[in-house]
């Protein structure tokens, strides 16, 4: 597939690669918490446009209400056992797993990828609940390539979203309760707006 994206300049060239795990959190209520790293992957838009070419993207349709529609995003999830599409993603993983290791207890083993054509893909509201996330403290790690877009936290409850721009190789990961008590959406944008792949990293049962 093929998809117009425009490298950052900055990023051009530059040799792919992970630095330090160094991210800062932000507590949420209800303990949940966020853990933001801007820019981890170096050289994030070479990795972007490999994964665009090599990923057996599909596009996928869900009932909503009575009709099915189609998702507004293009998806492809990597199970445990699956070979992922490039070293560079089980380089993050297993950097991953041994940084939370003590506080999660158990490691990343699942990748959940999406791609965001343009400013009309998004995600709705949702919290990754339908497996263990919606009864236990999990976490999610969340790795956005390409064009940054924004994305949106707000409590179950109601009250004041978050937002964090996410593009280019930054990290964000939702920790504590977050998948129960808060929710998460990448909303649609009428600015143009160049494509994303976002690479979601969960425990096992975690979806
Ligand atoms: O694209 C993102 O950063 C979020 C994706 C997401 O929330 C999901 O797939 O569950
Ligand atoms: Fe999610």
């Amino acid at each position: 597939m093929t998809v117009a994206f425009q490298a950052s300049l900055l990023d051009v060239d530059e040799p792919c690669g992970l630095g330090p795990l160094t991210p800062a959190r932000t507590a949420l209520s209800h303990g949940a918490w966020i853990d933001v790293l801007p820019g981890w992957l170096r050289g994030a838009d070479a990795l972007f446009d490999r994964l665009v070419a090599a990923v057996p993207w599909k596009a996928e349709r869900r009932v909503m209400y009575d009709r099915v529609v189609d998702v507004p995003r293009l998806l492809k999830f990597y199970d445990e056992r699956d070979p992922l599409p490039d070293r560079v993603l089980g380089d993050a993983r297993s950097a991953l797993s041994a940084h939370y290791a003590g506080e999660l207890g158990e490691p990343f083993v699942t990748a959940g990828l999406c791609l965001y054509r343009d400013g009309r893909d998004s995600v709705a509201w949702h919290g990754d609940d339908l497996g263990r996330g919606g009864r236990e403290d999990t976490m999610v790690a969340i790795l956005s390539l390409g064009t940054p877009r924004s994305l949106l936290l707000r409590p179950r409850g109601g009250g004041p979203s978050v937002r964090r721009d996410l593009g280019h190789g930054d990290l964000i990961v939702m920790g504590g309760s977050c998948q129960r008590t808060w929710e998460h959406a990448v909303p649609k944008t009428a600015r143009p707006c160049g494509p994303r792949v976002s690479v979601q990293f969960r425990p096992r049962g975690v979806r």
